[in-house]
């Protein structure tokens, strides 16, 4: 590759502000030294022929046979559009939501089953975009071998990348492309030594592990899961910064009222147990439903269904409490098998946004969940993407799949047990070792002298907790 042209490159990348230094912070809440918007390439049209022609090269040198481009959407979609000029190469175009009406189609035009398909990305991070497009164009049985990429942040994207077959070239590294400032005096050799340490702290997320769950922002895996209620929980927990869900285990329906009204703006969902309610009403989950959209959290019925299909279908949508008609999701047993999933799976009328956290393991001392039960109960659940929000479980290696919530209870803020065998940990251990993402606290708070002053140190030093383990930085 042209060195000078590259050095040419990087230089005016920095001129033209696409490449920024300082004190940032993501949408997550994680600080970085350096930032890329190389959106703004677009009004260069001399950066872009210059980007354009360099890719071309390393294409021709490096990719031995491909037989479309594709840019993943948005920033790399011009770039895609002139190397498929430069290259005589057909290109394909990624939706990013299928239209509503016509054809439906996520890729647009002409394929056929079986042809390879060459993916172009500005910038890499994890390398979940480009894995989502990749996804896409499997999807209609094209081949994705490869990937050329404007700048790779070093943090995991790689690797990702290729332990999914994707081989990955990138005209720079971060690394290089700090070299290249530093030495041209565009920036202090401070500057560039913060960045290369802030890169050795931040740990490289690797895709299908538990560790790049936990890794991923909570932001980044609303865009992941294909579970609407999963969907929704992420942004409530972006948006709010709490990972808390209060479990209002209280006998009183005006109790746990007033208990919600004090505390709703520090949760991200509340669990109840209906039953256990004594002077339960329909009254009540019309006040509960619009405490929910008041303080914006969603109602998780903590019903641990364990019968037959046919019982949990009435169970969920009949008698005294008719839990389909308010709950966001429930908790179910995997116990009986697949006939409880289909049941709860089943379509009811205005009911398209409903979720399930299935039981995978229990906070109970001597709880009988085997490892064997715990894998079968997780396989069984990727049959029902579309109503498995995720697990209620304790470890981190449960599942893998970053779109899907750890739900787990048995936490206060020090470890420690009840006299019925209820086993406690506290917000370090669930978060930073065992991978929680939603943490359920019942009666740390609710039993407090002053449960809404508890339940802000809870949200506080839960979100501290999860904040330190997107970073990246646990020792
Ligand atoms: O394994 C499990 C599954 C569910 N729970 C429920 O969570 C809360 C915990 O309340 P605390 O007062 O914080 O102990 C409770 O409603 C349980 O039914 C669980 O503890 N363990």
């Amino acid at each position: 590759m042209d060195n000078n042209k590259l050095e040419g490159v990087a230089l005016k990348l920095f001129d033209i502000n696409a490449v920024k230094f300082g004190e940032f912070m993501t949408k997550s809440g994680i600080e970085t030294p350096v930032y890329f918007d190389l959106r703004v390439i677009v009004s260069y049209p001399r950066v872009m022929e210059l980007i354009t022609s360099l890719l071309c090269d390393i294409v021709a040198t490096k990719v031995k046979k491909y037989d479309h481009i594709c840019g993943v959407p948005y920033t790399a979609l011009p770039i895609a559009t002139l190397m498929s000029v430069q290259a005589k190469k057909p290109m394909l175009l990624r939706r990013k939501e299928a239209k509503a009406y016509g054809t439906k189609k996520m890729i647009e035009g002409h394929y056929n089953v079986g042809e390879t398909c060459l993916i172009v990305e500005d910038v890499i991070t994890s390398g979940s975009s480009v894995l989502e497009t990749v996804k896409e164009l499997n999807k209609e049985g094209l081949v994705v071998n490869n990937a050329v990429i404007i700048l790779d942040r070093e943090q995991g994207g790689r690797k990702n990348l290729e332990t999914n077959n994707v081989n990955v070239d990138a005209l720079f590294t971060m690394t290089e492309l700090i070299g290249i400032l530093e030495k041209h005096k565009k920036i202090t050799k401070e500057m560039s030594m913060k960045v290369r340490n802030y890169l050795t702290e931040v740990k490289a997320p690797v895709t299908g592990s538990s560790e790049e769950r936990m890794l991923l922002s909570y932001e980044k895996r609303a865009e992941l899961t294909s579970n609407p209620v999963a969907k929704q929980l992420f942004n409530i927990m972006s948006i709010k910064k709490t990972n808390l869900c209060l479990s209002v285990d209280l006998t009183s329906s005006i109790k746990i009222l007033e208990l919600l009204e004090k505390v709703g703006e520090y949760i991200c969902l509340v669990k109840t147990h209906v039953d256990i309610i004594e002077d339960f009403s329909l009254d009540f989950i019309t006040r509960l439903k619009q405490l929910a959209q008041r303080f914006n959290f969603l109602i998780l019925e903590d019903r641990k269904f364990a019968d037959i299909g046919n019982t949990v279908l009435l169970q969920y949508q009949k008698g005294l409490y008719k839990i389909s008609e308010w709950a966001d999701c429930v908790t179910s047993h995997s116990l009986p098998g697949e006939g409880i999933l289909k049941s709860l799976s089943t379509p009811c009328n205005g009911l398209e946004n409903r979720g399930v956290f299935l039981l995978a393991e229990m906070s109970s001392e001597g709880n009988l969940i085997s490892p064997e039960y715990r894998e079968v109960t997780v396989n069984m659940a990727s049959k029902y993407p579309n109503i498995i929000t995720g697990f209620v479980c304790q470890n981190k290696d449960t599942f893998k799949d970053p779109g899907l919530i750890q739900l787990t209870p048995g936490v206060q803020l020090e470890s420690a047990k009840d006299d019925l065998g209820q086993v406690y940990n506290s917000p370090d251990k669930v978060i930073l070792d065992n991978g929680a993402d939603i943490i359920v606290v019942g009666r740390g708070i609710i039993a407090a002298k002053s449960p809404e002053a508890q339940a802000v140190i809870y949200r506080d030093t839960l979100w501290k907790c999860y904040l330190k383990r997107v970073s990246g930085k646990l020792e």
